[in-house]
């Protein structure tokens, strides 16, 4: 399997597959600092990064937010003095898609290449 990294996400639909339990114990192992949380009955994929102070969380949440708009997926950020809260999921389904984890996989290399 290509990495998660290289991947690119497709576009999402009402009808576009949730990941099953058999997917998510493949592909988990390539983001191991994520965790999958529920959030009003719905799967997230959550990681808090830190960092030295708000200037470097911001420009964090920049990069990610650029990487969304390349890809047409969309996390909520929520940025703070040295942390930044990333959530992934996919609102059209109201749950985790593939797409979901490739996109945390791009942002712990946006997070690596920052440190
Ligand atoms: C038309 C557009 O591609 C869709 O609305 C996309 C935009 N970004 C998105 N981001 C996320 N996280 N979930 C979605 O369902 C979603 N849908």
């Amino acid at each position: 399997m290509e990495a998660l990294v290289k991947q690119k996400c497709t576009a999402c639909h009402k009808d576009a597959p949730r990941v099953t339990e058999a997917e998510i114990t493949e592909l988990k192992p390539q983001i191991p600092d994520w965790n999958i949380v529920e959030v009003d009955g719905e799967a997230r994929l959550e990681r808090t990064y830190k960092f030295p102070d708000f200037q470097s969380a911001l420009d964090f949440t920049n990069r990610v937010g650029a990487a969304a708009e390349d890809e047409g997926h969309h996390p909520a950020l929520l940025t703070e003095w040295g942390k930044v809260k990333v959530s992934w999921w996919t609102h059209a389904i109201s749950g985790l898609h593939r797409n979901d984890f490739i996109m945390a996989a791009k942002t712990d290399q946006i997070a690596t290449e920052a440190s």
